[in-house]
C-alpha cells in the first residue's frame, strides 16, 4: 500500500484556497508516482480560525465532502481527508473524513478530546460517538485527531478491534514536539501497528506548528519523517505482513490480562 502524506501549510480562514491547494498538490503527487492513499492534516480548510467558525466552517461536511469525493475519483486515490471545522445541528465539531477511491465517504469521526491549549472547548463540541474502525482495500484502519494521541485507551480500543494502521491528523504545536514524536512511537510499539501521521507546518496566531509528520512501522522503526518547518510530501510503501509477524514474535495481545487491570 503506497502512501503520500501532505505535510501542508494552511492559509488561515480561506477554505476554497486550501481546497485548490490540495487539488494542485494531488495533481503533482499523482504525476510523480500514483499513491494508493493520501493523508491531509487537521482542520486543513480553515486552520484554527475558531472565532470565525460561522463564516468558515463546513455545514454537515459540505462543501469539503463533495470536493474530496470528486478528487478521490479523478485521481483514483483513497483519501484520509484530515479534519474540517464542521457545523452540525447542535454545534461545531472537528470532523475527520475518509473517502475511498470510488468517492464513497467510508468514515467520519468527530474529535472526542478537545484541546484546552488551543481553546477548542470554548468554540467546539466534543464528539459523542464512539471511535470506530473502517476498512480500505480490506484492511482495518483507524483515524484520530491530534490531542486524541494523548489517550492510549482510545487507540488500544481500536487495536483490539483489529486495526493495522492508525492515522493521526494534526495541528500539533512545536512547543510540545517531543511529546508528538514520543507518543506516536509509543502507540506504534505498544499496539504493534503502522502509524501514519500528518501534521501541519507554519504558524497561526502566534503558535508555530511542529511538522515532523511520521510513518512508523509496527516495530517502532521510523520509515519516513518530515522536517519541522517545510511543506513536503512523505512517501512510503507499507507491507502489512509486518503487523502479523511482529504480533507473533512479541505476542503482546495474547499476553494481556485485562481482568486484572
Ligand atoms: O496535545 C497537544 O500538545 C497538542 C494537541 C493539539 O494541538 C490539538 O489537538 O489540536
Amino acid at each position: 500500500m503506497k502512501y503520500a502524506v501532505y505535510q501542508m501549510d494552511i492559509v488561515a480562514g480561506e477554505p476554497e484556497q486550501n481546497r485548490q491547494k490540495v487539488k494542485a498538490w494531488l495533481d503533482d503527487t499523482v504525476k510523480n508516482g500514483k499513491p494508493d492513499i493520501v493523508v491531509l492534516p487537521e482542520m486543513w480548510t480553515t486552520a484554527y480560525t475558531l472565532p470565525r467558525l460561522d463564516e468558515v466552517a463546513d455545514r454537515q461536511g459540505e462543501p469539503t465532502v463533495s470536493f474530496l469525493q470528486e478528487v478521490a475519483k479523478e485521481y483514483d486515490v483513497h483519501i484520509i481527508g484530515g479534519s474540517v471545522a464542521n457545523r452540525k445541528e447542535k454545534g461545531y465539531y472537528n470532523t475527520a473524513l475518509v473517502m475511498d477511491r470510488n468517492g464513497n465517504l467510508v468514515h467520519q469521526y468527530d474529535k472526542i478530546h478537545l484541546v484546552p491549549m488551543l481553546d477548542e472547548p470554548k468554540y467546539l463540541s466534543g464528539g459523542k460517538n464512539k471511535a470506530e474502525v473502517f476498512e480500505l482495500e480490506g484492511v482495518k484502519m483507524g483515524v484520530i485527531i491530534c490531542y486524541d494521541l494523548r489517550f492510549p485507551e482510545l487507540v488500544r480500543k481500536l487495536a483490539l478491534e483489529g486495526i493495522q494502521v492508525l492515522h493521526i491528523v494534526a495541528e500539533w504545536p512545536a512547543a510540545r514536539k517531543d511529546h508528538w514524536t514520543a507518543l506516536q512511537l509509543a502507540r506504534a510499539i505498544e499496539n504493534q501497528m503502522f502509524v501514519v501521521s500528518c501534521n501541519r507546518v507554519g504558524s497561526y496566531d502566534g503558535v508555530d506548528f511542529a511538522g515532523t509528520s511520521m510513518i512508523i512501522d509496527p516495530w517502532g522503526k521510523i520509515v519516513e519523517q518530515g522536517s519541522e518547518d517545510r511543506e513536503e510530501t512523505l512517501r512510503a510503501e507499507i507491507s502489512l505482513d509486518l503487523v502479523s509477524k511482529i504480533r507473533k514474535d512479541v505476542p503482546v495481545f495474547s499476553s494481556r490480562v485485562p481482568e486484572l487491570y
